[in-house]
């Protein structure tokens, strides 16, 4: 096969593989509530009640100093009336970031309900305390990896991971209180969200919420 046919017999491999197979919940955006949370807590609590799996994962996206765009996928922390929280090492990339960059985005993906959250603003570290309780709540292993402060760094020999890991591991055996000081708890206070609900019919459903100088608001957006 040529790259041609070859790519020509993706284009159709891809074409056949079926989205949003429903069945799907409806959104009525005439009855959304005034403030997103409310709603963005009521597409979470559906997602988890129907057993979705990683209902709590989303992708957080920024930009590098040169200004070209990074994401990955992170796990949602906390959801206040100061904005959506995720935690990371300061020092990995993305922390690296958003210390230069501070306007990050999040999205959601619940395929079985065909629904999208996204989500743009601000984003601010925590405090030394919150950021000490969001580390401490995290496994040992997950701190031990932390506290060595590489990730995301060329791993040339998985022997000196493992070594390193094990030393890391048992300095967080003997010190539990021990805290990473560049862990960091942030938050990202968004000035719009959007929620975008699949239709099978093909004219999918979007309301976006933009902050206003008191509360927010809403604005229907073509699909
Ligand atoms: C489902 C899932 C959840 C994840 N949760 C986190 C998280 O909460 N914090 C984190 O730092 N990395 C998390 N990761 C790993 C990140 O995607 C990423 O690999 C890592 O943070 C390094 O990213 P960076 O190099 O852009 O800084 C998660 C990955 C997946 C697939």
């Amino acid at each position: 096969m040529d790259d041609g046919d070859h790519g020509t017999a993706v284009r159709a491999w891809l074409r056949d593989i079926e989205v949003f197979a429903g069945p799907l919940p409806e959104f009525e955006p005439e009855q959304a509530p005034a403030d997103p949370t409310t709603l963005f807590m009521s597409w979470l609590s559906e997602a988890v009640r129907d057993g979705l799996r990683d209902p709590h994962a989303m992708t957080l996206s920024t930009v590098d100093e040169a200004g070209d765009p990074d994401a990955r996928v992170l796990i949602l922390k906390g959801v206040d009336a100061g904005g959506w929280q995720f935690a990371g090492h300061g020092f990995s990339p993305k922390g690296r970031q958003l210390a230069v960059h501070s306007r990050a985005a999040l999205t959601f993906y619940w395929p079985e309900h065909g629904r999208q959250v996204r989500l743009r603003g601000a984003v601010v570290p925590g405090s030394a305390e919150d950021n000490a309780a969001d580390f401490l709540s995290r496994s040992a292993t997950a701190r031990a990896e932390s506290l060595l402060g590489r990730q995301s760094q060329y791993l040339a020999d998985t022997a000196e991971r493992d070594e390193a890991l094990e030393k890391s591991l048992a300095q967080v055996r003997s010190e539990p209180a021990l805290v990473d000081a560049a862990w960091t708890l942030y938050t990202l206070a968004p000035a719009e969200v959007e929620f975008w609900q699949a239709a099978r019919s093909r004219v999918h459903t979007r309301l976006r919420y933009e902050r206003a100088e008191q509360g927010w608001e809403r604005f229907r957006l073509w699909s």
